[in-house]
């Protein structure tokens, strides 16, 4: 209860969207790059040109093309291991509900089998939520990198973070699975206090373009820091977002906010599908959740299938435009009383009015973002 009421009291912000503290929701140099004269910078200035005004109509088409490769096109998966499997890591039992909002959301947008990897205590919790679940209590074991490393062969994406809180020996566990994971080249989100531990030690994520991280306005800045030297607090947003992942060799980030910006360190794109002013606990757990499987899909796609945009970025503009939408059709329905289970509630009807509908159709929306740079 308390966890709730606090969330509440900080974050509830109905009809008002709260500041995110960073000026330029409007973003302030959009449209005009970031002023750089490098090469890279002149190129993306070109793509962006060509593709700004195409870039809801082609994300829709690449998001759909990738979840069409693993599809039988009526939304339901042909190959058990095609539509994957998720890894999500949680700790005590305080935060249950963050691995349960993550995990859920995964199995809802497609995965087959959704995994939570969770300390002892944790575990019998976040199995009365749901028995779709598959709980491993093991993540505060000795052998805890060993138990989750038997694991991996059959997981097509890590979620890293919600939940887990930032006790060091459970860290120090979760370091030892994300090198083994490194190793087997999988796809892993990285959020909440996953990314706490980045910022702690941004080396263990450095050149790994597989990952994603999905800071809030507070995570940006302590990663910000840690990684730049300076927390990048009231500047353009945009180049704030690809002079991290460029700092962190082409890791993608999305920084999550009015707007989302996303940056894979070659291109950003800003996600404003229209949501909701109402920005309860979890709607970020629902959005690494929903990217873990993305993620996996848009890999297994290839960039021939993601329109010449990266994988990871078309992924994480899917899962940005869908947790938005679930957060527009929850509220319509739910107003002020809107939660985090309201909207995953959505996730089904909101994935097929973005992703199997032509716009228009049947109540068929096309995502809204903008090539930015
Ligand atoms: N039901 C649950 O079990 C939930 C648990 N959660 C977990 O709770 C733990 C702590 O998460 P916190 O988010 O509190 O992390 P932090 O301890 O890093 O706190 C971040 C602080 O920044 C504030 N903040 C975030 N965005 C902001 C913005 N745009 N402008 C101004 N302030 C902003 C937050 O309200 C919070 O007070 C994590 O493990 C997380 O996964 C959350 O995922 C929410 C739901
Ligand atoms: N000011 C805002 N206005 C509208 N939507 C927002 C706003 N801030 C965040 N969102 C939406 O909520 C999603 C999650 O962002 P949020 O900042 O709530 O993450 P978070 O703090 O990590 O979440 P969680 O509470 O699950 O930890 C974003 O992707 C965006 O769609």
């Amino acid at each position: 209860m308390a966890v709730c009421s606090g969330f509440g009291a900080v974050r509830g912000c109905l009809g008002g969207k709260r500041d995110t503290g960073l000026p330029g929701h409007g973003h302030p140099g959009g449209g005009r790059g970031c002023g750089c004269r490098r090469r890279r910078c002149r190129g993306a200035l070109g793509r962006a040109r060509a593709l700004r005004a195409a870039t809801g109509r082609s994300f829709k088409s690449s998001i759909s093309a990738a979840y069409g490769t693993l599809s039988d096109g009526h939304g339901g998966c042909f190959a058990a291991d095609a539509c994957g499997t998720l890894f999500m890591s949680s700790q005590t039992s305080r935060y249950t509900g963050a691995p349960y909002f993550a995990a859920i959301s995964a199995l809802k947008v497609g995965a087959d089998l959704s995994h939570v990897f969770s300390t002892q205590d944790a575990a019998p919790v976040i199995k009365s939520y749901s028995p779709e679940l598959i709980v491993h209590p093991v993540l505060d074991s000795p052998s805890a990198v060993q138990d989750v490393e038997k694991w991996l062969p059959r997981l097509h994406a890590l979620v890293v973070g919600p939940g887990l809180g930032r006790d060091d020996a459970l860290l120090e566990n979760v370091k030892g699975i994300l090198e083994a994971s490194k190793a087997r080249g999988i796809p892993i989100v990285i959020d909440a206090d996953g990314l706490w531990l980045v910022a702690q030690q941004p080396a263990l994520i450095q050149g790994y373009q597989k990952a994603v991280l999905t800071p809030n306005h507070m995570e940006f800045s302590r990663l910000a820091e840690a990684v730049l030297g300076d927390p990048l607090d009231g500047r353009d947003r945009c180049r704030a977002v690809l002079s991290l992942s460029r700092a962190l060799g082409n890791v993608t980030v999305v920084q999550k906010g009015e707007q989302d910006v996303i940056s894979d360190g070659e291109q950003v794109l800003t996600c404003s599908q229209e949501g909701s002013g109402r920005r309860c606990g979890g709607q970020g757990d629902l959005l690494s959740g929903s990217l873990g499987i993305l993620a996996h899909w848009a890999l297994l796609a290839g960039p021939e299938k993601t329109n010449g945009s990266g994988p990871l970025l078309v992924a994480a503009f899917g899962a940005c435009a869908l947790t938005r939408q679930c957060a527009r059709q929850a509220f319509q329905k739910h107003g002020r009383a809107t939660t985090t289970t309201d909207m995953i509630t959505e996730l089904g009807p909101a994935f097929s009015r973005l992703f199997e509908t032509s716009a228009g159709a049947d109540g068929g929306v096309a995502p809204t973002g903008e090539l930015r740079l």
